[in-house]
């Protein structure tokens, strides 16, 4: 995993002991699951939002990039809620790996 997944992934977990007047990330936690997933879908939103913008307007790439580590961030505050540590995500996109789409698609049962 990357150093600063791995990092962040720490912060995250020690969040959980902090206060939420001092930390976004606690204040998330206190607000519960709905909150974080509701900011999830939001960021979700403004990243296909700042891509279609920028498959005609090039200068929009720097909000893409911004965008997507909102939702990657959020992504991740909803994993550590759930005691799920992003390793088991890259664990899975590992097994994944080398197996087409189309054929995995194709094998499962109907
Ligand atoms: N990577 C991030 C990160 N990315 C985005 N954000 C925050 O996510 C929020 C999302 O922006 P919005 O404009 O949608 O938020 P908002 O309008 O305040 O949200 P709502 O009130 O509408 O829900 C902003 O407050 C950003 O500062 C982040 N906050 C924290 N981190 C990491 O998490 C660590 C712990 O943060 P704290 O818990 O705040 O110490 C930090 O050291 C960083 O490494």
């Amino acid at each position: 995993m990357s150093d600063i997944l791995s990092t962040l992934a720490k912060t995250l977990e020690d969040r959980k002991k902090a206060e939420p007047e001092t930390s976004y990330v606690s204040s998330l936690y206190a607000k519960g699951l709905d909150k974080i997933l509701e900011k999830v879908g939001e960021e979700a939103f403004e990243t296909v939002l700042a891509a279609k913008n920028a498959e005609v307007d090039t200068q929009q790439r720097e909000k893409v990039v911004y965008e997507t580590a909102d939702l990657w961030f959020h992504t991740l505050v909803m994993l550590a809620q759930l005691n799920i540590h992003p390793d088991e995500i890259l664990s899975e996109l590992a097994r994944r790996e080398g197996l087409s789409g189309i054929e995995e698609k194709a094998s499962r049962q109907p």
